[in-house]
C-alpha cells in the first residue's frame, strides 16, 4: 500500500498543496482533477523528484519520505518506474538498448518479468532493432512502459502517459496499459484529467481540486456522487460493471447486477467483462411502463433521492436497480409535473445508441491476444483481471 501525506507551497505566495490519500498494493489508482490542481506535483513528491515542505510517503511500510524524521530516500533508490507524457527515451539508440537500460536499473536479486516477457506483453518485438527517434508516439509510449517495467519497480508512476497522443494513438496504447495492469501485478499511480482513461483503467480514484483531496474511493462510487465536481460534467453519470450475455445483428445484451442493458456498441463476445458509462443526461424516467416507444432499455427502478444539480432548473434523480445506482438528469419542472417522490417505483429509459463502454481487460487484436497468452504462459504466477480470465 502507498500512503501519502504532503504539505507544500511554491514560494511565499505560490500554489499550495495539502493532500493525503492511500493507494492499495495492486491495481490502478487515478489522481484525477483539472489542470493545475497539483497532480504532477504530488506524483513528483512520491517519485522523490520534489522535496515537499512537510510530508510522509510510505510504500508497503517502507518510509520513502518523512520530514519529521529527516528521511528522504533518493529517487533512484525508491524503485518507482516513471512514465511521462513524452516517452523520454534515448532517440539515437535502438528500442532494444533503451529497454535493456531499464533492465540494468533493476536492483540485483529482484525478481520480475524478464526482457522477452515484457516485449511480448507490450507487442514490441518487431520494433526492437529500430531507433526510438523514428517510432510513432504510440510505439514510443509502449517502449517507455516496457523500460519502466523492466526496472522491476515496486510502484509505477504515470503522469498523463496518453496526453500527448492523438485519439487513434491513445486507442492503440490504452489496451496495452490495461494488459500491463492485469499481468504485471505492480500497483500504478496514474495522473490524468481524462475521464475515459479513468473508466478504462482505474480501480480507485483520488479526486483533487486546488491542491486538496476532495474525495477518494472506488471509481464506481465516486462517479455516482452528485456532490462532487464530476457531476457538473456533461458526461457525468454512473459506471456500471457488466458482462456480455449475447451479441448479434448489431445489438448486444449485457447483464449487470440489477438487470439487463441492450446496446449498439460492440463490446465483444459473450463473457467479456466491461464497464458502461450511463450518462445522467441520457437517462429519462417514466412513472408508468411506456409502450409503443423505440427506447430499448426500460428498466424498473426505485427513486431513492432527488439531488440538486449544478445547473439552475435541473436535478439528479438517484435511482436503484437492485444494488446498482443509476442517475438521471432531468428538469425540476418534470419532478413537479410527475410528482416524483422518494421511494417511488419508476422506469428508467435509456436509448441503446447512447452509451459508451470500456472493456475492463485489454480489448486487443487477435495477434495481441496471442502475445498476451504467451506473456501469461511465461509469467506463470500472474493474476488476470481482464475479460479472458
Ligand atoms: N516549480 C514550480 N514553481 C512554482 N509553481 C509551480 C511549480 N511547479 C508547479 N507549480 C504550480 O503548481 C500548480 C500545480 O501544478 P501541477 O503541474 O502539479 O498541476 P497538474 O494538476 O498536474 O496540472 P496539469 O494537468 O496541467 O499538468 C500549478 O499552478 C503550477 O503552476
Amino acid at each position: 500500500m502507498l500512503e501519502v501525506a504532503l504539505r507544500h507551497r511554491f514560494g511565499r505566495q505560490g500554489f499550495a498543496i495539502e493532500a493525503a490519500f492511500t493507494a492499495p498494493g495492486d491495481g490502478v489508482t487515478a489522481l484525477f482533477g483539472p489542470s493545475g490542481c497539483g497532480k504532477s506535483t504530488i506524483l513528483a513528491a512520491v517519485a522523490g523528484l520534489l522535496r515537499p515542505d512537510e510530508g510522509r510517503v510510505a510504500l508497503d511500510g517502507t518510509m520513502l519520505l518523512d520530514t519529521t524524521r529527516r528521511v528522504f530516500v533518493a529517487p533512484e533508490r525508491r524503485r518507482c518506474g516513471l512514465v511521462f507524457q513524452e516517452a523520454r527515451l534515448f532517440p539515437h539508440l535502438s528500442v532494444e538498448t533503451n529497454l535493456r537500460y531499464g533492465l540494468k536499473r533493476a536492483p540485483r536479486g529482484t525478481t520480475g518479468p524478464g526482457f522477452d516477457e515484457v516485449v511480448a506483453l507490450l507487442g514490441i518485438a518487431a520494433l526492437l532493432p529500430r531507433r526510438t527517434g523514428r517510432l510513432s508516439g504510440g510505439e514510443r509510449q509502449r517502449v517507455a512502459l516496457g523500460r519502466a517495467l523492466l526496472s522491476r519497480p515496486r510502484l509505477l508512476l504515470m503522469d498523463e502517459p496518453l496526453a500527448a497522443l492523438d485519439a487513434a494513438r491513445r486507442g492503440e496504447v490504452l489496451p496495452f496499459l490495461a494488459r500491463l495492469r492485469d499481468v504485471a501485478r505492480t500497483p500504478i499511480l496514474y495522473v490524468t484529467h481524462a475521464l475515459d482513461e479513468v473508466d478504462a483503467l482505474a480501480d480507485r480514484m483520488v479526486l483533487l481540486e486546488s491542491g486538496r483531496v476532495l474525495a477518494e474511493g472506488s471509481v464506481e462510487a465516486l462517479t455516482a456522487r452528485t456532490d462532487l465536481p464530476l457531476a457538473a460534467r456533461r458526461d457525468a453519470g454512473v459506471l456500471v460493471a457488466c458482462t456480455v450475455r449475447s451479441a448479434h445483428e448489431g445489438l448486444a445484451t449485457l447483464d449487470f447486477d440489477g438487470g439487463v442493458l441492450v446496446t449498439t456498441s460492440r463490446p465483444g463476445p459473450p463473457g467479456t467483462r466491461l464497464r458502461v458509462r450511463l450518462r445522467a443526461r441520457d437517462v429519462a424516467v417514466a412513472i408508468e411502463q411506456p409502450r409503443g416507444i423505440s427506447t430499448q432499455n426500460i428498466i424498473p427502478v426505485t427513486l431513492v433521492a432527488i439531488d440538486e444539480g449544478s445547473e439552475v432548473g435541473e436535478v439528479f434523480l438517484r435511482l436503484t436497480a437492485g444494488p446498482t445506482s443509476l442517475l438521471a438528469r432531468v428538469t425540476r419542472e418534470s419532478v413537479v409535473r410527475l410528482q416524483l417522490r422518494h421511494g417511488m417505483a419508476v422506469w428508467a429509459l435509456i436509448k441503446a445508441v447512447t452509451f459508451d463502454h470500456r472493456v475492463v481487460g485489454a480489448a486487443i487484436t487477435t495477434e495481441a491476444a496471442e502475445e498476451r497468452a504467451l506473456a501469461v504462459r511465461m509469467m506463470p504466477n500472474v493474476v488476470l483481471k481482464g475479460s479472458d480470465r
